[in-house]
């Protein structure tokens, strides 16, 4: 493996020589939470994308579009309102959902693109199963 998980080092800071020791302790020991945490945001974010992904083969396979506004529009108001609840500002958590949601649409429209005959690699068929389900997307 190119980047195996003990790479990681988590002392590894710019701050280093300018902290006094106790503060440092503090310091290192906060961002071991954050360090779990950011770790839980990957897995969460990719069982996600991974459901999306589900989505969208759906979506193509059914010529239904990438996008459902009112969908978004529910889940951005239901978001806002967690948001209050958890003490977060809740147009940062607007932001974040239509930052996930627009690269979830890039995804939905690049797996239809790859079903589609006409598509510009010029090999139409190639990527395709028997079923027609393109088995990279
Ligand atoms: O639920 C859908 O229809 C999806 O495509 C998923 C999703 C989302 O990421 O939550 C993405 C795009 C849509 O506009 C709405 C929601």
């Amino acid at each position: 493996m190119t980047h195996p998980r003990s790479a990681f080092d988590p002392a590894a800071s710019s701050l280093a020589g300018d902290v006094a020791p106790d503060v440092m302790a503090e310091l290192l020991s906060v961002r071991s939470s954050i360090d779990n945490i950011d770790a839980t945001l990957v897995y969460l974010l990719a069982e996600r994308f991974k459901a999306t992904q589900r989505v969208g083969h759906l979506k193509a396979e059914h010529d239904l579009p990438a996008g459902d506004p009112q969908r978004e529009a529910a889940q951005i108001a239901r978001l806002r309102m967690l948001a209050e609840e958890a003490q977060l500002d809740p147009a940062f958590a607007e932001k974040f959902l239509n930052f996930i949601i627009s690269e979830v649409i890039q995804h939905h429209q690049a797996i239809s693109e790859s079903r589609r005959p006409s598509s510009a690699d010029g090999h139409p068929l190639s990527q395709d199963t028997a079923e027609g389900r393109d088995e990279r997307a």
